[in-house]
């Protein structure tokens, strides 16, 4: 496959993927001085460094005319990629909700079960089809589309102007469209909005999101289940919920940078990272085993401590 870079007039590289698809344009080649190639070893990353490579360029644009073309059709691609990622993302979303209802419905999982596998699910499903988006300024906007639909579906079921019983029996606790703006609303908030603030390149976004929706939601699974012995300052919270809390929210979160810096969108040492995620992940678990759940949701407690832990160690 024929690779060509080429810079124009201003200077400005121009990249085009239709090329990198192994996309042929015809013309004659460029004038030198509208455009020429630039050097293998002055454009760092596609090439590696060392002696030059034989380098037969494919047939170049003509005329600035068809270099606008280039970019358009570049553009055209990067927002139909975003657009489908989103399309692919909001699809998920409906569909995790609808396979959590019908496992409760039929049975095969308790309903708590339910709303708490949406919880987790929910959130690192979400935060795992970020690499999915382009690299262009927009693409945080395109999948911020997804919590904010969420975020009005929720609002029309919770204020009854629209009724899904499905929505309502696997998201709230007890059945009632009206809680559907506590907890859940207050979680896709959180999701918005970390996601135009932080968005892929902060190890801050990711692991704040990730004690949100891993850590939490494994306290209530295996503290609900196995917390037998409560804590001495809550008696609604027990030490397995809160220890499970910790190390989920470690693991998970550990994973989740590791994920993505195989994109290359943060670094990843593995022993500064366990350090740094692990303080983290500890005063997550302390706050959410705290008798302030009637003050301020854990939807909101976890994710700002976690933002502020994860300001202070990782800058
Ligand atoms: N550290 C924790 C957290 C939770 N739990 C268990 O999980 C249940 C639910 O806890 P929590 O998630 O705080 O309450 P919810 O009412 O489910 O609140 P929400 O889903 O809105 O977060 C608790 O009653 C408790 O049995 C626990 O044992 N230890
Ligand atoms: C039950 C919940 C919180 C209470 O503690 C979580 C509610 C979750 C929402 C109903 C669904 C959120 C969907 C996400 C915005 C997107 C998920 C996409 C993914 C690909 C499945």
């Amino acid at each position: 496959m024929g690779v060509a870079v080429w810079s124009c007039c201003g200077g400005g590289a121009v990249f085009a993927p239709a090329l990198l698809a192994g996309r042929r344009f015809h013309g004659s080649p460029l004038a030198p001085t509208e455009l020429h190639f630039a050097s293998a070893s002055s454009y760092p990353f596609p090439f590696p460094s060392g002696p030059a490579i034989p380098f037969s360029p494919a047939p170049m644009p003509s005329s600035r005319a068809q270099l606008r073309l280039l970019r358009v059709e570049a553009s055209a691609g990067v927002v139909l990629q975003d657009a489908a990622a989103t399309t692919f993302c909001f699809a998920g979303a409906y569909s995790l909700v609808l396979v959590f209802d019908t496992l409760a419905q039929r049975n095969i999982i308790q309903k708590s079960l339910s709303r708490k596998a949406v919880h987790v699910l929910s959130g690192l499903l979400y935060i795992s089809t970020w690499p999915l988006f382009s690299s262009s300024m927009a693409a945080r906007y395109f999948a911020a589309v997804v919590p904010l639909l969420t975020c009005i579906r929720l609002l029309c079921y919770g204020l009854r102007l629209l009724s899904d019983e499905g929505v309502v029996k696997s998201v709230a606790r007890e059945g009632r469209p009206e809680e559907l703006l506590q907890g859940p609303l207050y979680y896709v908030i959180v999701l918005l909005l970390w996601t135009l603030v932080f968005w892929r390149e902060s190890p801050v976004g990711v692991v704040s999101l990730t004690m949100m929706s891993g850590g939490d939601g494994f306290a209530d699974i295996v503290g609900r289940r196995y917390g037998v012995t409560k804590l001495p300052y809550n008696q609604q919270k027990s030490w397995v919920g809160s220890i499970s809390m910790f190390v989920f929210g470690l693991l998970f979160s550990v994973g989740m940078l590791y994920y993505f810096s195989v994109f290359g969108y943060v670094h990843f040492d593995l022993e500064q990272t366990i350090t740094r995620v692990a303080l983290v992940s500890l005063t997550a678990s302390v706050v959410e085993s705290l008798p302030i759940s009637n003050v301020i949701d854990d939807n909101i407690s976890v994710p700002l401590t976690s933002v502020l832990t994860s300001v202070l160690l990782f800058g």
